[in-house]
């Protein structure tokens, strides 16, 4: 079993209790259900999506004791265009609450970074304050890819869909806007940011090309730039001082 995989099994296990604790009625109760999401939109210069993530499969210790708070300030004085914060807790240290407690401290808009597998997800990632879901190809059946991407529309909410590889390119929406690129391997877990290179020339010309994992520089965010990806998705680097 692949960490995705094993991730991916934990995840539905837990939302049976999940759905038992909170029922979908009781999600739409929830005051941030109806509120108008934030939609991102690019400007001609690097949208830069910083991450708040203490720890993850690849590092145990990224930033364990980091103060949410504080780093949603500090992202938000670096001029960061989006904030995602990681809301799975076994493998990545993160909550719900963490992105709650970040939807009342920024106006960015706010990606939640979980492994979305089953409707519940979308609804639970709209009641939570979110603007964008993450939507992993790797993790998700074409038609289950399309049911999310098409309710996650619905609710207001901006899916990233997400590829690891040339061959998830089929699963995607025909419609997808934002796409990202992820230089990790999921198996091995290490990155290969040849990838972002790569896989450029295949991906759709109309979408918002995101590349995704190890970037580090401020001159990597330019030449990937100049290449055509608009947008990046960073987590380490700002969580350990930021960009080199
Ligand atoms: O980072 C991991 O170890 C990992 C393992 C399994 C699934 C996903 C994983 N990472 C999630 C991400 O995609 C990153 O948090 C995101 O792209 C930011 O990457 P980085 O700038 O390298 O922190």
């Amino acid at each position: 079993m692949t960490v995705l995989e094993k991730i991916v099994a934990d995840k539905k296990e837990a939302l049976v209790a999940t759905k038992q604790r909170v029922s979908l009625a009781q999600l739409k109760d929830e005051a941030f259900y109806n509120r108008k999401s934030i939609e991102p939109k690019t400007n001609g210069k690097p949208f830069i999506i910083t991450e708040f993530k203490r720890r993850s499969p690849s590092n145990p210790d990224i930033n364990l004791h980091a103060d949410l708070s504080q780093k949603v300030r500090e992202y938000q004085s670096l001029g960061c265009s989006a904030i995602s914060v990681l809301t799975e807790t076994n493998y990545f240290g993160g909550s719900n609450a963490d992105l709650i407690s970040a939807r009342t401290k920024c106006e960015v808009p706010i990606l939640r970074k979980d492994f979305i597998v089953d409707s519940y997800q979308i609804h639970e990632s709209k009641a939570i304050g979110a603007d964008m879901v993450l939507l992993i190809a790797a993790s998700l059946e074409k038609q289950q890819m399309a049911d999310l991407f098409d309710l996650s529309l619905e609710l207001g909410l901006t899916p990233l869909v997400e590829i690891h590889e040339e061959d998830e390119l089929s699963k995607i929406p025909e419609n997808t806007v934002w796409l990202g690129v992820n230089s990790r391997n999921l198996k091995t877990l290490e990155t290969d940011k040849s990838k972002f290179l790569k896989i450029y020339p295949q991906l759709p010309s109309h979408t918002i090309k995101v590349a995704e994992s190890a970037i580090k520089s401020k001159t990597e965010v330019d030449e990937l730039f100049g290449l055509g990806y608009s947008a990046f998705l960073i987590g380490e680097a700002f969580m350990q001082g930021g960009l080199q």
